[in-house]
């Protein structure tokens, strides 16, 4: 392919490309693309606001249940047949990739002239894109082990599932932007989700779901807490007992005590059922999880909203873009998915798979590659396509780990660049098996990369799904998501009641 082709796209969108080789002190000067983003501009974007559709997205090849293997076999014949090809591609010919769903004919692997790094002159040295050959013995500093990085490479299939339709539910914060009807779990500053009715039959099954993924942790403290209370009088010793208790179930201090508080104060001196032990202890867990139970705020008047997703190595975030990815698409709005996990080949292709699916635009760049160069291209491609949101994966990495903390700190500061506000959310992935450890994530993300807000994953068939209510105690950052299964649609808005209800192993109250 002649080079002049290939520079026209690799510059797609920039209308300053001299500027952009420019080192990291000019950047500030960047002129960013200039957005039109009167609906008029955008030939591809619908014509009327998106809406949010009421059932499922068109079926692609079936539901999760049912349609599991043709959409495995599926998800790996698009892997083998582009996926895969293009991120081999990329791998060999150190490139950007950088795919629009409306305009499949750019998708191009193309030969970068410059480093992909927008810090380049400045700090490639410290930061030089490395081999992938020497990137081996430092992926495995990033996983526990060896395991986990190679089962996690299998997943791309696996994750590929058809995207169904959000549940209604969006805000967004700019009056002078045209609001859609967002899914829910997304809101805006300017207007308040619309309510919409859903089918109590479909909200059932989805508390009947979150119990049924809860069921170890409120089993386990239940059990125990009948235990404790059979035939007994409220005295200090049971509540010294019940306190305990609760701190093992990953509660966390406060919370136990807000509970034997509450507890002594209602009934000290007097029976106990574990019925009591129960009410109170969702009343108490409802009301520490109801401050932080926020829908996310898109604000679209940036064009693109930017999320950065962040977290350790294998806590989910990956799919969880995935499944936010169908939520937004889903409703109308234009997405761009961003493989800033430069570190594990399956990553960039499960990342390509999910934009594939969700019909959302994907860039990726080769593996090994500067992710604060990708990130800082992804931004630029994406205000070019007039995205509403766009969402950059990065790699996971340990907390402890400081140089590989300090690389994720490059990536924000490069997304400042181009708009001083971004990234506008950094959303970290948080693992609900991981228990207490989990605490500790979020106090060094937040820090290192301005985290502010949580998805929790994996609360399916952990009994440490009480930590959520720790770190809400701790940190009080937003929880917008809970992930309960690998499937698209494993994906729900938080709700304190209904989490309570679940954790204590009582009745819902939203959900009925
Ligand atoms: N059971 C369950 N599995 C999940 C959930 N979310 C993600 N997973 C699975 O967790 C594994 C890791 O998910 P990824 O999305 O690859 O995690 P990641 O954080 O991107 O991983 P790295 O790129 O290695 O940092 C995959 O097998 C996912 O299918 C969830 O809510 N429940």
């Amino acid at each position: 392919m002649a080079l002049g082709f290939i520079k026209k796209v690799f510059t797609f969108g920039r209308e300053k490309p001299a500027e952009e080789q420019a080192p990291a002190e000019d950047l500030t000067g960047v002129d960013a693309p200039v957005v039109d983003v009167s609906p008029a501009s955008e030939p591809a974007e619908p014509a009327s606001p998106p809406s949010v559709p009421s059932g499922h997205l068109p079926d692609e090849g079936g539901d999760r249940l049912e349609g599991e293997a043709p959409v495995e076999q599926e998800a790996q014949s698009q892997a083998d047949a582009s996926g895969a090809k293009e991120i081999e591609a990329a791998e060999t010919s150190g490139s950007l990739e950088v795919e629009s769903q409306e305009q499949p004919e750019d998708r191009q692997a193309i030969e970068p002239e410059q480093p992909a790094d927008p810090e380049a002159n400045v700090v490639s040295e410290e930061h030089p894109i490395e081999p992938i050959s020497s990137l081996v013995g430092e992926m495995s500093d990033r996983t526990e082990g060896g395991e986990e990085a190679s089962a996690n490479s299998d997943l791309s299939s696996k994750n590929a599932e058809t995207p169904t339709a959000p549940e209604p539910s969006f805000e967004t914060s700019e009056p002078s932007v045209e609001a859609p009807n967002l899914p829910k779990g997304f809101s805006t500053a300017a207007s308040a989700p619309e309510p919409v009715p859903e089918a109590p039959k479909q909200k059932l099954s989805w508390f009947q779901r979150l119990r049924a993924g809860l069921a170890r942790t409120s089993s386990q403290l239940s059990g125990q807490i009948a235990a404790l209370f059979t035939k007994r009088k409220l005295d200090d010793q049971t509540l010294q007992d019940l306190e305990d208790l609760l701190i093992q179930a990953d509660l966390g201090v406060e919370t136990a005590m807000r509970v034997t508080d509450t507890l002594a104060s209602e009934r000290y001196g007097k029976d106990v059922t574990s019925e009591d032990v129960g009410r109170i202890m969702a009343q108490e867990i409802a009301k520490v999880l109801k401050p932080v139970a926020k829908p996310l705020q898109l604000d679209l008047s940036h064009k693109p909203h930017v999320i950065l997703v962040v977290g350790v190595n294998g806590t989910g975030k990956t799919t969880t873009i995935g499944k936010l990815a169908a939520k937004l698409s889903g409703a109308g709005l234009k997405v761009t998915l961003a493989a800033g996990d430069t570190f594990r080949a399956a990553a960039i292709e499960q990342l390509k798979i999910w934009a594939d699916r969700t019909k959302s635009d994907f860039i990726g760049t080769k593996l090994g590659a500067d992710a604060a160069g990708l990130a800082f291209d992804a931004f630029q491609q994406a205000k070019a396509n007039k995205s509403d949101v766009l969402i950059i994966d990065t790699a996971g990495r340990l907390q402890n780990k400081a140089e590989l903390m300090a690389e994720l700190e490059k990536i924000v500061r490069v997304l400042g660049k181009l708009d001083p506000d971004a990234p506008h959310t950094v959303l970290q992935t948080l693992d609900a098996t991981t228990g207490q450890n989990a605490l500790n994530q979020v106090e060094i993300f937040r820090n290192v990369a301005g985290v502010n807000g949580l998805i929790m994953t994996k609360l399916d068939g952990t009994a440490r799904g009480g930590i959520l209510v720790a770190i809400s105690a701790k940190h009080k950052l937003p929880v917008y998501f809970i992930g309960v299964g690998e499937g698209v649609d494993d994906l729900e808005p938080f709700e304190a009641e209904d989490f309570a209800h679940a954790i204590a192993g009582t009745g819902a109250v939203n959900s009925q």
